[in-house]
């Protein structure tokens, strides 16, 4: 499992984290969520090991990620960044083949071809193989890079597998309301399916509600609430992550919540 111990950081006079822990684990998805700036994409960033914290630490499947070899690193996690500027016109093929620079050499160009090909597949991708990256939409954009991310942890067919991590940064942002869907969902089975440990920071609580088995709560750079989503979504927590209330009923079409935010207009926290 991926587990940030600690963790603070201080950025421009004040503690962007503060003593912040959490765990990925393998096989699950686990949100974090909070208001605009309470540090969700810089504790993203530390356990993706592009940021380090002034105190605490990151450990990966019992090591130290700080220690850990480039390459090493890159096949144990990826990370889908909240916004991506490429201006080289590379192709869609070419953006998602970024992937497998670690283990270029240890792939036949072959292999290689074959793997892009799937991930292609996968993300439903095929017509856009040979489009310049720069030309997609912002929404097709983010399916290429999940690709790119996929086959950047793609079990190397040479070596024994260990646990890997895929770090979502606000993955649905740019995405109409069935990609988004269909973004999550295929993150989740990812994760259940070849036991991906999966990270993201999501704005949406009904998209958090469906898919993660864990969420996190950070408010001002400090975890406010965390635990299994059943348990930590509720009107309480909601209320003091984001300072709005909310109504929470069952959902009307699977077994869990449906959250439903309520207008300022009507008393801002009514009596219960
Ligand atoms: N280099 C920096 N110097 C000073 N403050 C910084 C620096 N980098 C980030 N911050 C601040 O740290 C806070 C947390 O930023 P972060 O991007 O982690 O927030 P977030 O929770 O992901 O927000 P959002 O939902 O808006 O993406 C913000 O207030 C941001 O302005």
């Amino acid at each position: 499992m991926m587990r940030a111990k600690g963790l603070s950081l201080h950025l421009g006079g004040r503690a962007i984290l503060d003593q912040v822990s959490c765990t990925v684990r393998p096989g699950q998805v686990t949100v974090v969520m909070g208001q605009n700036g309470a540090g969700k994409s810089t504790l993203l960033q530390c356990l993706a090991g592009s940021v380090g914290a002034d105190a605490g630490a990151v450990e990966v499947d019992g090591q130290c990620l700080a220690a850990l070899p480039p390459e090493e690193l890159a096949a144990k996690r990826a990370v889908l960044a909240q916004s991506v500027h490429l201006s080289f016109p590379l192709t869609v093929a070419e953006v998602i083949e970024m992937g497998c620079y670690a283990r270029y050499q240890q792939w036949t160009a072959r292999q290689r071809t074959a793997r892009i090909d799937h991930y292609l597949t996968l993300l439903d991708l095929q017509p856009f193989r040979d489009r310049s990256f720069p030309t997609l939409s912002g929404g097709e954009q983010k399916r290429v890079l999940l690709a790119k991310c996929l086959l950047q942890l793609d079990a190397d067919p040479a070596a024994p597998s260990g646990n890997r991590y895929l770090l979502l940064d606000e993955p649905t942002a740019a995405l109409d309301i069935g990609q988004q869907f269909r973004f999550i969902d295929l993150a989740t089975s990812l994760a259940r399916k070849r036991g991906l440990g999966v990270f993201a920071v999501l704005h949406d609580l009904n998209l958090a509600a469906r898919f993660a088995d864990e969420i996190i709560f950070l408010r001002d750079g400090r975890v406010l609430a965390s635990g299994p989503t059943h348990a930590i979504l509720t009107r309480t927590t909601i209320r003091d992550t984001f300072d709005v209330d909310c109504l929470i009923q069952e959902h009307p079409h699977y077994a869990g919540p449906l959250i439903t935010t309520l207008p300022y207009e009507r008393p801002y926290f009514a009596p219960a």
